[in-house]
């Protein structure tokens, strides 16, 4: 066996230090310019990616932590800079960013999930975030485009502040850990690149456009499974994202209200335009069980299983009711504090549908592969 040196015990500590947003080792992101020890002091250089980096912190503490536990180091000597336009091109090119749609490539391997639904305010976007949570509990390195241009809540959901960074035309999207495991969600969504308060009035050509950069200027890096949170109906990003994922499945959310089920199977049967695959449907807002036991069911009943009837009718075979998403304050409430509620509250029946959904997806074959579409935007 050979005998670790100072220097490589220091490279090896090095090398256990992730990049939070790029999730590989710094060593080999081209990020550690200088590492070696003289006597009991080692002398390190760090290169983030840009100046204004908002992860410097927390990249600093994970070197000194690493650092810290290698038995021959007293003293850390760190310095931190910043990478130059070449370093930065030879990094983009390191992580195999090309600036082409990396989902519609025929050796990837991401699940494409385009969320819809007919009307707005059915949980779709709730349940696009308890989905990605499921996930990556379940350990799946998980992204989300929140492409809902009027309502993009996907941040809020999962308690995401920070935003994208950017590194020359390459955007690296910010990342929410898993409570447990190594599953994690990166999210891009539109609300992260209007002021706030802002709405979005951009016509069809402009939302193509945007969806189009989200698929080939962010680096997802290698994802298991890709969530697209869509304006509710059937609208220009509907058409936009059939026509840049072809093959994304389409998971159709709707309450349990009859009145609810003709809107829904309107967004279901886009897909028989698109030549989409909608892999099922989801019913939120069911009966909720209420202190004494009793249930109260405030959006009536039924609903789902009249859709998947119709729809399986409709589009010509069986569209599955995935899971009735009961009506749940700790939903809600999850929700409005950032935090799904398959993580926040995992006891609950919503928690526990929607991790069987989860599952259920990730056994299910893939929708056909990406076929060409009949018309162009
Ligand atoms: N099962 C549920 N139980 C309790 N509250 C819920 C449930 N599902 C969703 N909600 C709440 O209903 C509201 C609307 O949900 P959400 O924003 O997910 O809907 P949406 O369909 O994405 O709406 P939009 O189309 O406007 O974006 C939110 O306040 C959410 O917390």
């Amino acid at each position: 066996m050979t005998e670790q040196t100072p220097d490589t015990s220091l490279n090896s500590a090095l090398a256990t230090v992730i990049d939070p947003e790029l999730r590989l080792p710094i060593t080999e992101l081209g990020m550690v310019e200088t590492s070696q020890v003289d006597g009991t002091t080692a002398r390190v250089k760090i290169l983030l990616t840009i100046e204004g980096c908002p992860l410097k912190n927390t990249i600093e503490a994970d070197v000194r932590e690493a650092v810290g536990r290698v038995a021959e180091i007293e003293h850390l000597d760190l310095e931190i800079g910043y990478m130059s336009a070449d370093q930065r091109s030879e990094l983009r090119q390191r992580l195999g960013h090309t600036k082409a749609n990396p989902f519609i490539a025929p050796e990837s391997l991401t699940r494409v999930f385009a969320v819809a639904s007919g009307k707005g305010g059915v949980g779709k976007s709730s349940a696009t975030a308890n989905l990605a949570a499921a996930f990556a509990s379940a350990g799946l390195s998980v992204g989300i485009i929140d492409a809902d241009v009027h309502g993009f809540s996907i941040p809020g959901l999962l308690g995401l502040v920070e935003g994208p960074t950017r590194m020359d035309d390459m955007i690296i999207p910010p990342v929410v850990e898993a409570p447990t495991g190594n599953g994690h969600i990166k999210v891009i969504s539109i609300g992260m690149f209007v002021a706030a308060d802002q709405p979005v009035a951009w016509r069809g050509p402009m939302l193509h456009r945007a969806l189009e950069q989200f698929l080939t200027d962010v680096h997802f890096g290698a994802l298991d499974v890709l969530l697209l949170d869509l304006p509710p109906g059937t609208g220009d990003v509907a058409i936009s994202m059939a026509q840049l994922l072809p093959h994304a499945e389409i998971l159709l959310v709707s309450t349990p209200q009859h009145a609810a089920v003709d809107v829904a199977q309107r967004a279901g049967t886009l897909s028989l335009q698109t030549q989409q695959k909608v892999t099922g449907v989801i019913e939120n807002m069911a009966a909720m069980t209420l202190p004494d036991g009793s249930t109260m069911a405030l959006f009536g009943e039924g609903g789902g299983q009249i859709l998947v009837d119709s729809l399986g009718k409709a589009l010509g075979y069986p569209v599955p009711l995935l899971g009735s998403i009961p009506l749940d304050m700790a939903l809600r409430e999850g929700g409005d504090a950032g935090t799904p509620v398959v993580w926040s509250a995992p006891e609950t029946k919503a928690a526990a549908v929607f991790t069987d959904i989860a599952t259920q997806l990730t056994h299910r074959p893939r929708g056909l592969a990406g076929k060409p579409l009949p018309f162009n935007v």
